[in-house]
């Protein structure tokens, strides 16, 4: 487990070009180093800023988009196309822009799909998916991906796992169905957090004031039923990345207010 460490700024649209530019490193790094890179891609407004935000950069040319594996952490279990799915909009915010490689884009079933309204069915195919793509080295059922990003709901869900419901309790499989999501859509496909505590490095995004008061939550001390995003960390590296709103409500022992 490691330590979360925080990074503040001054608002969303810098917080989202910042981790844009530190997540194109990221990956230039990983395919300096492996040859490829794998980055898990978040729902929500956070995490689409992050990727417009990215095609939005001139160094976005840097990335080797042929050699990158791209999933998901979460999707809400709608027909294909669907506006609302994580994956539609990922693909209208950066992915219809760039030239990745179809066969690495890794996206969640969708409800139209061979599984039909078998949600379990689903995340065990994704599941499958995953461990096919898991190497001797990675210790287990999903490969080591290089970033997981995961923005944090106002009730402190992260992908979707949502305070006490059953798939935050998951601690053997790596993707569940989740029934009775509070926010909508109900139904929903969702990495665990064992599968999520494979990553390197896992980014928790989170700006506005809205979500103030989940990330003074999960930082505090809060137990990972109650609030999931307190449970997310990576082996090498967690960090949360915020706007000063979402930061408002911090400790001063976690985040001391800039000196005068
Ligand atoms: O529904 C979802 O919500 C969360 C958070 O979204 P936000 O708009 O409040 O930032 C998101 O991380 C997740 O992927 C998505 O399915």
């Amino acid at each position: 487990m490691s330590t979360p460490q925080l990074v503040v700024h001054h608002d969303k649209e810098l917080m989202a070009q910042a981790a844009a530019a530190r997540l194109i490193t990221k990956i230039v790094d990983a395919q300096t180093s492996r040859g490829t890179a794998s980055v898990v891609l978040t729902g929500g407004r956070n995490g689409n800023g992050l990727l417009a935000a990215l095609a939005a950069a001139p160094a976005r040319d840097a990335i080797d988009w042929g050699r990158l594996d791209l999933w998901w952490g979460d999707e809400r279990y709608l027909p294909e196309g669907d506006p609302e799915r994580n994956v539609t909009q990922a693909r209208e915010a950066l992915l219809d822009s760039v030239p990745v490689d179809p066969e690495r884009v890794h996206a969640m079933p969708a409800s139209d799909g061979p599984h039909g309204a078998d949600v379990e069915a689903a995340a065990e195919a994704y599941a499958a998916e995953l461990a096919k793509a898991a190497g001797p080295e990675n210790h287990g059922a999903v490969p080591t991906f290089d970033v997981l990003m995961l923005g944090v709901g106002p009730d402190t869900h992260v992908a979707s796992l949502f305070p006490e419901l059953p798939a935050v309790r998951e601690t053997e499989r790596t993707v569940v169905g989740v029934h009775g999501a509070p926010k909508p859509p109900p139904t929903r496909i969702s990495l665990t957090l064992p599968a999520i505590r494979a990553a390197r490095e896992v980014w928790l995004l989170a700006a506005g004031e809205d979500k103030a008061e989940a990330v003074a939550i999960a930082l505090s001390g809060a137990g990972e039923i109650q609030a999931p995003a307190a449970g997310a960390y990576g082996r090498a590296r967690t960090l949360w990345l915020l706007d000063s709103a979402a930061a408002a409500q911090l400790p001063r022992s976690l985040y001391p207010p800039a000196s005068p």
